[in-house]
Order: structure tokens, then sequence, then C-alpha cells
């Protein structure tokens, strides 16, 4: 077993209970260090070179002529985000690092679609279209060849959700394709597993922590005796939700680390979680209150999507680092606020849909007794602050901690930040606003 590094000084640890970030930071990466140094080195924070695919996949090598130029995206990634207290997520900012400081480009096209009034959001350069069309060619293959995932007629929905513009969009730092399909894959199975067990696509409430603790058994297996083993085994493949998550996950793993897979488990687990509140709230008709609703919705949100950034980008977030209280909230306002997003983006289409569906516009409606219009403006407010202190949080993380390794994984959430607010307003085959201007 290899020595591990010596530690470099550390920070004199606070008084009881009153732990700087720049401290907790410190400590937690001189524990990484020690874990890394014991199991004889961890990956580097470097992009690695692509998954070895499974067995029976294709080849899926990438020519170099797909790498992102250094045209906007990777320019852009490289810079950091560049809105309003995003300044400390620039690279510049971290010590002993050198990043050239350009101007930031303006997106290539005025994007499709038109952003929520007031909203607080980063246009993005319009993704890679070599990219794009790439992704949305594998993952097309991928539903049908791999998973039978969808019956014919429900080809144009999956068409419309460009589920290859989203992850182009949200992972500018994706080194391959290979790479971003981990991310692709990951984002159908998800949304395959809300449609067809939550929501319009056969789901309901009624038996859903059923069917979603069974689902949640192909990214987390089962470990049983010799007889049940077989039985579970066959029931990945058994419907397409969890014949998605079996497949996506297969590749997920092959690429992530353990502690990677872990963490994207565990946020699985809060996703399903937060489906199971939602449906037990809609069985009796019941409204929460503004802040329960946004509760639910920490949990009933994008986070699974974000957090896997480094995977996608080729490296890792050590274990110890994701863990801090400063990396929790900075995860957890950027979910909330991408997930507010949906739930402005998707009103119009939510109060189209069969039965009393809630997002924070109903639900301010409801409990503040004001009207839908005022309730709407309110709730792109409380975007707004989600917003500005997911931004605040991450430059003063980013501003103690100098690792390279948090630095990018920073830049990586704000970039899917921004991926996501561009995709939501560009999806016209998906999303329409309200008449409230
Ligand atoms: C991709 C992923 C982890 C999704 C989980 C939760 C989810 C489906 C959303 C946050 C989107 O919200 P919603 O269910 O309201 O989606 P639409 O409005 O139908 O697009
Ligand atoms: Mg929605």
């Amino acid at each position: 077993m290899p020595a591990p590094e010596p530690s470099p000084p550390q920070p004199s640890p606070p008084a009881a209970g009153s732990h700087s970030g720049a401290y907790v930071l410190a400590e937690a990466a001189a524990r990484a260090r020690d874990i890394r140094a014991a199991f004889g080195g961890g990956r580097s924070p470097a992009p690695s070179l692509p998954a070895p695919p499974p067995a029976d996949a294709p080849a899926t090598d990438v020519p170099a002529a797909e790498m992102p130029t250094a045209g906007a995206g990777l320019g852009r990634i490289l810079r950091g985000p560049s809105g309003l207290g995003t300044v400390g997520l620039r690279l510049a900012r971290c010590e002993g690092a050198s990043a050239p400081v350009e101007p930031v480009e303006p997106p290539t096209a005025p994007a499709e679609g038109t952003p929520v009034p007031g909203l607080y959001h980063h246009p993005v350069p319009e993704p890679d279209p070599v990219r794009v069309e790439e992704v949305s060619r594998r993952i097309k293959t991928w539903a049908l060849d791999e998973v039978d995932l969808y019956p014919e007629d429900w080809e144009d929905q999956f068409d419309g959700f460009s589920v290859g513009r989203y992850m182009v969009a949200c992972h500018p730092d994706a080194p391959t394709v290979d790479h971003l399909m981990l991310a692709t894959r990951l984002m159908v199975a998800e949304n395959a597993v809300d449609d067809c067990y939550c929501e319009d696509h056969g789901g309901s409430p009624i038996g859903l922590g059923g069917r979603l603790l069974l689902a949640h058994t192909a990214l987390d297996p089962l470990h049983t005796t010799k007889e049940y083993q077989p039985r579970w085994a066959e029931s990945l493949h058994s419907d397409a939700p969890r014949r998605a998550y079996r497949s996506a996950m297969e590749y997920f793993v092959q690429a992530a680390g353990a502690s990677q897979a872990d963490r994207y488990r565990h946020d699985m687990a809060r996703l399903h979680l937060g489906y199971l509140a939602e449906a037990a709230w809609a069985q009796t008709d019941h409204v929460p209150e503004v802040w329960e609703y946004l509760a639910m919705r920490q949990f009933n949100n994008f986070r699974p999507c974000p957090t896997i950034t480094d995977t996608v980008g080729g490296y890792e977030l050590p274990a110890d680092l994701h863990a801090t209280p400063a990396m929790q909230r900075v995860i957890a306002l950027a979910g909330n606020a991408t997930t507010i997003v949906n739930d402005l983006y998707s009103y119009t289409k939510e109060l189209a849909s069969p039965g009393h569906h809630l997002n924070l516009p109903v639900v301010i409606a409801e409990r503040e007794g004001i009207s839908d219009r005022e309730a709407y403006l309110k709730s792109v407010e409380v975007h707004n602050d989600l917003m500005r202190d997911f931004e605040a949080a991450a430059a003063d993380l980013a501003a103690a901690c100098p690792l390279p390794s948090v630095q990018r994984f920073l830049r990586g959430v704000a970039a899917w930040v921004d991926g996501n607010h561009y995709w939501h307003q560009t999806n016209t085959y998906r999303y329409s606003l309200p008449d409230f201007w």
C-alpha cells in the first residue's frame, strides 16, 4: 500500500459547531487524499478515457473532430459562468490557477422560444450541432434497439423531447460523445419512470411505492439468495422504465467511480421519495403549504442530473468534498432553481393535463389566496432568489476551496443550470408560456 501524501498545513480548527467552509473543505480534502492514497490512487481530476462499453454494445469511439473546439461552449465553461454573482466561479479566482480573461461571447443565434419575462437566467451558446445530431442518433438507437423503450406512436414525443440538445447544452465540458451518452441515457430513463409510473403515460399514485422500489433495484441491485435472485434479474426486463434504468445504469457504473455511482443512487432515492410525497398528496387531493411544496420539490427534482457532471466530464469530485455542507447547499439550491424553472415553463401544459397538477404557481395561488397571474409572478421571484442564493453559495465555496475538482464541479453545476433553462425556453414542442404579460 503506498504511503499517504504528506498533508499541507491545515487551518486551525474552529470552536465546536462553528466550522468555517474553508476549514471543513481543507479537512475533507485531506481525508479524501488519505482515502485515495490508501486505495492506490483514485481517479484523476483530468478527463478520463471514454468508458468501456458493455460487451454487447456497438463501438462508441468519437472522432477527434467531435471534441468541442475552442468555440463558445468550451471557452465558456473554461471561463466559468458569467452572470451576476458568478465571478467566484471563474478559474482565475482559484489560487495558483491562471485562465485567460476573455469577453463573454453572446449566443451564436437568437435561441428559439421566449424566456419567462423577469426570470434571472444566463443565455448559453447554441449547443454544438454536430454533437447534438450524434447524441440524438445514438439515443434513439439505444431506446429502440437496446431497451425497447416506447411504442411507435410515442415517437413524436420522444423526438420532441430533444434530449440530445438538452444534454449537449448542459454538459459543455464533456470530453466525448460517449461521456454525453451517460447523461442522455439516464435522462431518458428518468423521464420514462416519471411518465410511465407517475404521470400521463399510464402512471398513477396508486401502487406507486411498490413500482418505484422495484425499479430502484435496477440502480441499486438486490442481493439475495440463489433461489430468488433470478426472478429479480428477470424483472428488470419486464417493463420499459426498468429496462431503461438497468441499461443506463450499467453504462454509468462502468464509467463512474464507486462513490460517484453511489452518489447517483442516493440522489435517485431522494427523487423517488419526492415522487411518493407528490403522489400521496394527489391521492387525498391535498394542497400543501408553499414551504411544504418546496420541500417536496427539493426531492422531486432535477438534482440527479447536475450531480453527475463530473462523471460526464471525465473526472471525479471526491466523495468527502461532495458531502460537505457547503457543497450540499450549492447542489440543493441549483437543483431547486432548475426545478422551479420547470414549474414555470410547464405551467400551461400542467393546467391542461387531467387532474389537479401541483406546481409552484398553483400552490401559491391556492394557499396565499392570490390570482393565478400574481402567483406566477411571485414564483418567478422565488426562482430568482434561489438562483441568486445558488450563485452566492457557489462563489463562496469556489473562493474557499481552490481544489481543481471543486472548481470544475461548481462550473459544471452552473453550466447544467444554464443549459436546463435553455432547453426549457427552446422546447416549444413541449412548453408554452401563459398570457400574463
Ligand atoms: C430528469 C429528472 C431527474 C427528472 C425528475 C423529476 C422531473 C420529472 C422533473 C423535475 C420535471 O418535472 P415535471 O415532472 O413537472 O416535468 P414536466 O413539467 O412534465 O416536463
Ligand atoms: Mg412540470
